[in-house]
């Protein structure tokens, strides 16, 4: 070809290439959504449906239920928006449908809470750790979905400064909450975002001392007075608005009739729906019908939701000084009513009070003391009581339920005759950072193996419930915790993380105080569930901070193949991997002829990634989903207090008997795996890793025979990642 002929081609094929680009990136376009554009009526206030971006992602109980039971038909036509995630090809699918998977999203429920419902959030150690980092931000999130209720307030509650608090009053808490959200959105993000200021419109501060009756009197005092403005600015509208602020241009007041408050409104309607009060009343009927598990998330009443964002030893004394305050505000008798605006009473009867408590852990150190906590809280209703295990709300976590009952493939193997052991690993690679106060009293084992890894190795474990109601769930999983033998020091490791190189080792973070601590920062423990289903399955919880990576994964370890052939009983076994988190994904290790002219078995993976298939932004965080679980008094992914009396159980002995012994932790190196002496505990119950290498077989026509005709097998180990075929694996 001549030279000008090869730049024809060139050109050419250029121009086709910047033509299928185009093709690709319109035919995209056309597919996703084009990003929220601010907008000054806020998340809730626009006047038609909303955009799938706003849509709902989670997936709760009924929705769930009702997918489950109408065989999860697909009733959307959204175009998929399979998205490339950092690094990756763009996505083949795996399903026979290109789409399900986006749709599934998009099919789910609207607004998980009817947006009239009186909503009053009040956030108990606003200036905390822990407020700061998840609570604040959440909520801001939910706001911003438009997931809130339209009139919900945030009130934030925290010692004065003259006690070590951080805030004095409103102005400082609304930069407060604006910092916070930024350091988790970034700047950027927040600078220009309207539906931050309308949130913050939305945000009050109480500085009180925990406790203290006349501190929660006051605080049940400025939720009645911003309740009834809430509850009057949204039945006379603008009008009485402007009326009020004209009257007392107080900061609060005026703060809550911003320009672009619209409490008249009607809500967006409904695809296909009416904005008429006998459309309200038929679209909450029809959520309260989506939202099953939602049952008491209605209109009727004013919801009070207290967050206890403070150590576990001020619940009580804040609990009593609440309801003490609440008793009496209750006798209060109603004040007259003397102004009627726009033909509304000024001061209308308030409606009846719901309260839900939501309380952290830890729930207490051991059985002991977690029965005292549980004694001293029993001034709460347990239908009230939201202890909460934020894993609970994982995606993944949530999933496993569905993975399990919703695939005929995984119940039917779901036992000890198919399944050879289970793994619950959660790892960090950081230290405790600054925590090392909290950290250093509980160690890993309470820290998060109590809690947060028995709650998924229940969910594993379980049978399944009679219903998805949050009594039949929490039934089950406390079958298994029942079933589980107390943990024996023999079955346990626990180590300590030292320095290496310029990481510091544990005993040198300045928060802990003890530099001689034999508090554990890892451990590997394994659990025997005693039922017919589980019995002889060891149960590997493995926990640590400090280690090579932050993982959290569930992985299902399957016999090896029964038969005839000793070739193949040797592959490597099946494994199923859940991974809750980085990179949500759940996948397969299966065997598989290498496709070539020789018999080469070889170990892969069969990935389904959520990157792949939902837009990561749409994945509801723990957080957000439990806030809104308890907005709608939905117990179904919180922990009953018999769960948590019965998860110590199985720790207090071997954690009692490790005080009384002074177990010393083994050390290992920051950033390593932790002790070698928890992969021995894993070998002692046969547990083996199983790389992606070419498993140590050769078949068939490289199969060897030897002078007397037996078949003699060539071990053939090949070292983890030579010869990678172009298929994934681990
Ligand atoms: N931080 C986290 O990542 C997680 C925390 N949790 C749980 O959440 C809860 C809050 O944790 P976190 O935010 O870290 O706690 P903080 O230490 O940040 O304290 C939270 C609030 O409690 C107040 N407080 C703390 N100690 C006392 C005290 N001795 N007397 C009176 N008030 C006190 C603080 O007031 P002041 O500012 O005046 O000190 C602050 O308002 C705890 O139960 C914790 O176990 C659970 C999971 C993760
Ligand atoms: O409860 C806790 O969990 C965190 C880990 O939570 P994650 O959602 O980030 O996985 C852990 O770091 C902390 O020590 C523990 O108290």
């Amino acid at each position: 070809m001549s030279l000008q002929q090869q730049l024809r081609t060139a050109a050419l094929g250029g121009f086709v290439a910047l033509l299928a680009a185009e093709i690709y990136r319109r035919s995209r376009a056309a597919a996703a959504p084009s990003p929220p554009s601010p907008s000054r009526r806020g998340p809730r206030e626009s006047s038609s449906p909303r955009p799938p971006w706003q849509r709902s992602s989670s997936l709760h109980g009924a929705a769930m239920a009702q997918s489950l039971s109408s065989g999860c038909k697909r009733v959307s036509s959204f175009a998929p928006r399979l998205k490339p995630h950092r690094g990756q090809a763009a996505p083949h699918d795996n399903s026979d449908s290109d789409d399900d998977g986006t749709e599934a999203l998009e099919q789910r429920v609207e607004w998980l809470l009817p947006r009239k419902m009186m909503v009053s959030i009040i956030v108990f150690g606003a200036d905390g750790n822990l407020a700061s980092k998840k609570i604040l931000p959440t909520l801001f999130k939910l706001w911003r979905r438009g997931h809130l209720p339209r009139d919900a307030i945030v009130v934030g509650f925290a010692q004065p400064p003259s006690r070590g608090g951080k805030l004095k009053d409103s102005a400082q808490f609304r930069v407060h909450v604006r910092q916070c959200v930024e350091a988790v959105e970034g700047a950027r993000a927040v600078l220009s975002s309207d539906a931050l200021a309308e949130f913050l419109l939305r945000c009050h501060f109480h500085c009180g001392l925990f406790g203290n009756a006349l501190s929660m009197q006051r605080l049940a005092d400025m939720l009645a007075r911003l309740e009834s403005t809430r509850k009057v600015a949204r039945t006379a509208g603008l009008q009485w608005l402007s009326h009020i602020k004209a009257k007392d241009p107080s900061p609060i007041r005026q703060q809550q009739a911003p320009a672009s408050h619209t409490p008249l409104r009607g809500p967006p309607s409904p695809p296909g729906g009416t904005t008429s009060p006998r459309g309200d009343h038929l679209r909450s009927q029809r959520i309260a019908t989506m939202v099953g598990s939602f049952p008491r998330a209605r209109l009727g009443a004013q919801v009070r939701m207290y967050y206890f964002s403070v150590p576990p030893f001020l619940y009580h004394q804040i609990c009593t000084a609440l309801l003490a305050a609440r008793k009496r505000e209750a006798l209060l008798p109603r004040r007259p009513s003397g102004e009627s605006i726009a033909g509304q009473d000024v001061f209308p009867q308030p409606l009846p009070i719901e309260e839900r408590f939501v309380l952290e852990k830890p729930f207490g150190k051991d059985t002991e003391s977690c029965a005292q906590m549980v004694e001293e809280l029993s001034m709460l209703r347990e239908d009230q009581s939201y202890f909460i295990d934020h894993y609970l709300g994982k995606e993944l976590v949530m999933n496993l339920l569905v993975l399990r009952f919703a695939n005929v493939c995984f119940g039917a193997i779901w036992n000890r005759q198919h399944i050879k052991s289970v793994q619950v690993i959660f790892k960090e690679d950081i230290g405790t950072e600054g925590r090392g106060g909290y950290f250093d009293q509980y160690g890993i084992i309470r820290d998060v193996m109590q809690n947060h890894l028995l709650q998924m190795l229940a969910l594993i474990a379980m049978e399944q419930p009679l219903s998805l109601s949050a009594e039949d769930i929490r039934s089950e999983k406390l079958k298994v915790l029942k079933a589980c033998k107390p943990l024996s020091l023999d079955d346990l490791v626990v180590g300590q993380y030292v320095r290496n190189g310029d990481n510091p080792g544990y005993l040198e973070d300045p928060s802990i105080a003890n530099k001689e601590s034999t508090t554990e920062t890892f451990a590997a423990a394994v659990l025997h569930v005693h039922n017919p289903r589980w019995d002889g399955v060891p149960f590997v919880l493995k926990a640590g901070k400090a280690l090579t990576e932050s993982k959290v994964e569930l992985r299902i370890q399957f016999h090896s193949v029964p038969g005839v052939v000793s070739a193949l009983s040797e592959c490597a076994a099946n494994e199923l991997v859940v991974r809750v988190q980085p990179e949500e994904c759940i996948y397969w290790k299966v065997q598989h002829k290498v496709p070539d002219l020789t018999f080469k078995v070889k170990q892969m993976r069969m990935d389904f990634q959520y990157s792949s298939k939902y837009i990561k932004s749409s994945l509801p965080e723990a957080y957000e989903r439990l806030l809104l679980e308890c907005l709608a008094a939905d117990h179904s992914h919180f922990v009953s207090s018999e769960e948590l009396l019965s998860s110590w159980r199985i720790f207090t002995p071997a954690l009692h008997e490790m005080q009384e012994r002074n177990v010393k932790p083994e050390p290992y190196l920051f950033g390593t795996r932790g002790p070698a002496a928890a992969d021995h505990l894993a070998r002692r119950y046969g547990m083996k890793k199983f790389g992606g290498g070419l498993t140590p077989y050769i078949f068939a026509s490289e199969m060897q025979r030897n002078n007397s005709g037996t078949i003699k097998e060539v071990a053939h180990s090949s070292p983890r990642g030579q010869g990678d075929s172009p298929l994934k694996h681990d």
